[in-house]
């Protein structure tokens, strides 16, 4: 028939070559089942989904640090279809991957959704390119210009910190969503001081934005299916599929953002003046003719929006999280401060709170320092090996006399750092585990190691100073003017590790209500 695409002849030699394609990828999946075998590790509860449902189902806290236990700090857990992962808790080894960005990539899945979501930008991009990308954003990221911004960041907190008196009026104590409202306050942080860009809600699509970052697609038997496939080959991921869709969903969300934020650039607006760094320095390179495409500007601001908001978010809310849970820390963390505030008779200022000018707060950074180590957003940093190599460990490999680990090309890499490395009992002792503040009082306590939450080497943290201080700064107004409680004794919070690889709250029971943490507020006067 005209108009017919393929004749019906054609169809049995199209499946013909799926069906060859398949078998081959599936060969050279089968090749590497036994590539970490001489690796002990937990049990694999299913030939098709290996040990990543389970993962995913169970709250943080119950998996990694329970098998390091019986395994030690390096074992293997299994991808879909039996790929071998390989967990590197190894502080030696961990660091060594971490610095060697020739050899150790972001995965291939990572980078192909990473380039779906944002297109070319510092998180999408490898060696040589990522260097010249991270190279030019850094300069918006310095401590000096963290400083200048600093006033905008406490205006945000204290904004926040009104919109919650309002809502209080004459009640005593009301309900918030703090992982609603600090991703919020999160995202406004970063867009005002980067962009000079109002994300304060004007236009009502914040809500569903943060819904969209918090979300992945539907787990349905199709999703599945299509995560399958793209396990074998993460180039499908290029073909329509469920999360093709939302990452297009979230692509245009944050591209509009973006662009709206470039379009100043464009109309030759100046920014003099104003709190847009990132923005400036984007537009000095154009001006350069560094070739900083309308392309290239929208992509970086939105992977910018995307990495500096969630992240700080929930770090902040969990914090939050620990203080309802532990009045006596909250107590004690607010005494410090108030004390302070008597002392000299203001509030603790930028520089007070970063610990220059003499000033200590000692208990108040300490509270800070143990957040950073046991709220660790990411789980893990994936990397994937893309040449043969040996890996120099601490530890003695089991049944091998060697301190080094062999790795093929090819071979995924988990560093656990929520679960692992930050919470490893050689290095932080018998209650690793336990949210104490104190360990950061006693001397010697930093030449332990560091803590991983920002990452290590050429890919570390771009905005790690930029998120201490929206930490440090956020937590001190609210805790100054608000008591945190949980929101009801029968409420329970886990955290999960949901899309992405990032943990965020869920409310027990009402986990299809999808990320939420309500926590109890009243004020400080009302104690
Ligand atoms: C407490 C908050 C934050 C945490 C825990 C955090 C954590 C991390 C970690 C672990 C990495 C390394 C990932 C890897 O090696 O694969 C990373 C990278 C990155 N972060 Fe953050 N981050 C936070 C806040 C921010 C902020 C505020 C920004 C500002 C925009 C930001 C921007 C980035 C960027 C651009 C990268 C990629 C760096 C590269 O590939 O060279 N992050 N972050």
């Amino acid at each position: 028939m005209p108009g017919q695409v393929f004749e019906c002849a054609t169809w049995p030699r199209i499946a013909a070559v799926v069906i060859l394609w398949a078998m081959y990828e599936l060969y050279k999946r089968f090749t590497h089942i036994g590539r970490l075998s001489f690796l002990h590790g937990p049990p694999t509860p299913s030939y098709v989904w290996g040990n990543v449902s389970a993962l995913r189902e169970a709250p943080v806290g119950t998996q990694y640090s329970e098998w390091r236990k019986t395994y030690g700090p390096v074992y293997r857990l299994h991808d879909l279809l039996m790929e071998p992962i390989l967990v590197l808790g190894d502080p030696t080894g961990a660091l060594y991957v971490l610095n060697k960005t020739e050899t150790y990539w972001r995965p291939v899945i990572d980078r192909v959704v990473l380039r779906l979501w944002f297109g070319l930008n510092i998180l999408s991009t490898e060696t040589k390119e990522h260097l010249q990308r991270k190279r030019r954003m850094s300069s918006a990221f310095t401590a000096q210009y963290v400083k200048t911004i600093s006033a905008k960041l406490f205006d945000l907190a204290h904004d926040l910190a009104n919109e919650w008196n309002d809502k209080l009026g004459l009640e005593k104590c009301i309900i918030v969503d703090m992982a609603k409202d600090l991703h919020r306050l999160s995202l406004n942080c970063i867009s005002r001081t980067m962009f000079a860009y109002d994300l304060s809600d004007p236009t009502g699509r914040i809500p569903t934005l943060l819904e969209k970052f918090s979300g992945g697609p539907e787990d349905t038997i199709f999703t599945r299916l299509a995560l399958l496939m793209i396990s074998v080959n993460p180039q499908l991921m290029n073909f329509p599929n469920p999360f093709k869709e939302w990452a297009n969903m979230l692509r245009t969300e944050l591209g509009t953002i973006a662009q709206k934020v470039w379009g100043a650039v464009e109309k030759g607006e100046s920014l003099e003046g104003q709190d847009a760094k990132a923005l400036e320095v984007l537009s000095q390179q154009r001006e350069e003719g560094e070739g900083v495409s309308k392309d290239d500007a929208v992509s970086e601001i939105a992977g910018l929006l995307f990495a500096g908001s969630e992240s700080t978010g929930n770090v902040i809310a969990e914090l939050m999280y620990e203080l309802a849970h532990r009045p006596d820390i909250q107590t004690k963390m607010r005494d410090e401060l108030l004390a302070f505030e008597a002392h000299n008779g203001s509030p603790p200022r930028y520089g007070d709170l970063m610990g220059s000018g003499g000033n200590k707060l000692s208990y108040f950074n300490a509270v800070i320092m143990e957040t950073l180590r046991t709220k660790a957003v990411l789980m893990y940093i994936a990397r994937e090996a893309v040449a043969d190599d040996v890996i120099p460990l601490n530890i003695l490999l089991p049944g091998s006399a060697a301190h080094s680990l062999p790795v093929r090309k090819g071979q995924i890499i988990y560093i656990p750092i929520r679960d692992g490395l930050n919470i490893d009992p050689d290095i932080w002792g018998a209650d690793a585990k336990t949210f104490s503040p104190e360990r950061w009082l006693e001397s010697g306590v930093r030449e332990r190691g560091g803590i991983l939450t920002f990452g290590d080497g050429p890919k570390a943290c771009l905005g790690r100073a930029f998120a201490i201080a929206e930490l440090k700064i956020v937590a001190a107004t609210l805790v100054r003017t608000f008591s945190f409680r949980p929101s009801y004794d029968h409420f329970h919070i886990d955290f999960y590790q949901l899309s992405g690889n990032t943990v965020k709250p869920m409310v027990r029971g009402h986990e299809n209500e999808g990320v939420q943490m309500p926590l109890q507020i009243r004020l400080r006067e009302e104690l």
